[in-house]
């Protein structure tokens, strides 16, 4: 059995994947700021062989969890950002400065669709271009959902977005402080993750396939009027790479890979933008 962990500010992901099958056994997530603990949080350490992690946490949040780990299972190996792997070239000017998630999104969205745009919603949305010789230009990191809403402090912090909510209603004028809220930040994350992509793909004059995670990955997906495909397991699909262990790994086969979906033409892509800018 492999353990993958993606311990990212809020929340700390992991994912039970059986080496012989390739299938996933079990999932499970818990606060970042909470220490792991053996049988309710990690799952029984006897039968995992090795350890992937992504760790974008505090340092001492990944030491403390390795060194847990570290006295049941050998094999554990942690995810960093470097100048390049799996085909892509990091942008950053520190390549080890990029968070390891963004990375290995990257790596993962690279391998499944070539060039492409990941786009990450957590505690921050990242939005990161990979071009399709595989060249990194960089990324956008914003507040996400949660952390905007929570920094305007105006005691909604606990009402969430409806995931049910139809889209009209979301986009519409609030006409309490919550909805207010609500629909003024969802409409900030959205706004901004097709703006970039338009400006970004007319940029470099590519039409890139988008892919989408993270926790409110789901929600932000609903809002988005570009094609694009969700894929939960991005970031341990780029552990994945960066460490295959099983048969189905070596030969590429990713946990979950979505179908890519095709980009809106270069056409589409520019009358989108020229209309924009008449705005
Ligand atoms: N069950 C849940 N528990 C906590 N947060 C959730 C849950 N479902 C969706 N979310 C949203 O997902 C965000 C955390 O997403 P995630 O991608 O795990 O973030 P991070 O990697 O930064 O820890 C939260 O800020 C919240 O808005
Ligand atoms: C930007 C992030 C905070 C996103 O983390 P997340 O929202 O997934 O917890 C993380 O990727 C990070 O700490 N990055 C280091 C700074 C950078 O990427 O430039
Ligand atoms: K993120």
């Amino acid at each position: 059995m492999i353990l993958d962990l993606d311990i990212g500010n809020t929340l700390s992901k992991w994912r039970l994947k059986d080496s012989a099958s390739d299938a996933i056994m079990g999932r499970g997530a818990m606060w970042t700021h909470d220490e792991w603990r053996f049988g309710d949080d990690i799952p029984d350490p006897r039968h995992i062989e090795a350890i992937r992690i992504s760790n974008v946490a505090r340092h001492d949040v990944l030491e403390g969890t390795v060194a847990l780990l570290e006295r049941r299972v050998d094999n554990i190996m942690v995810a960093r950002s470097t100048a390049q792997a799996g085909g892509v070239r990091n942008g950053y000017d520190a390549p080890e400065r990029l968070g390891v998630d963004r990375w290995l999104g990257l790596i993962a969205g690279h391998r499944l669709a070539g060039g492409c745009c990941t786009v990450d919603c957590g505690s921050a949305v990242t939005m990161d271009f990979v071009l399709p010789d595989g060249r990194h230009p960089g990324g956008y990191i914003l507040p996400g959902l949660r952390l905007m809403k929570e920094s305007l402090r105006l005691g909604t912090r606990s009402v969430a977005i409806d995931p049910e909510q139809e889209m009209g209603r979301l986009l519409a004028p609030g006409s309490n402080t919550a909805d207010a809220v609500n629909h003024g930040v969802y409409v900030a994350a959205v706004s901004a993750i097709q703006r970039l992509y338009m400006e970004n793909c007319d940029r470099y004059g590519v039409a890139l396939p988008m892919l989408v995670t993270g926790g409110d990955g789901a929600i932000v997906s609903r809002g988005l009027e570009l094609p694009h495909a969700q894929w939960p397991d991005m970031v341990y699909a780029g552990l994945e790479v960066l460490f295959p262990l099983t048969e189905g790994e070596r030969r590429g086969v990713l946990a979950g890979m979505p179908a890519v979906v095709a980009p809106p033409s270069r056409e589409a892509i520019e009358k989108a933008l020229a209309f924009t800018y008449l705005l």
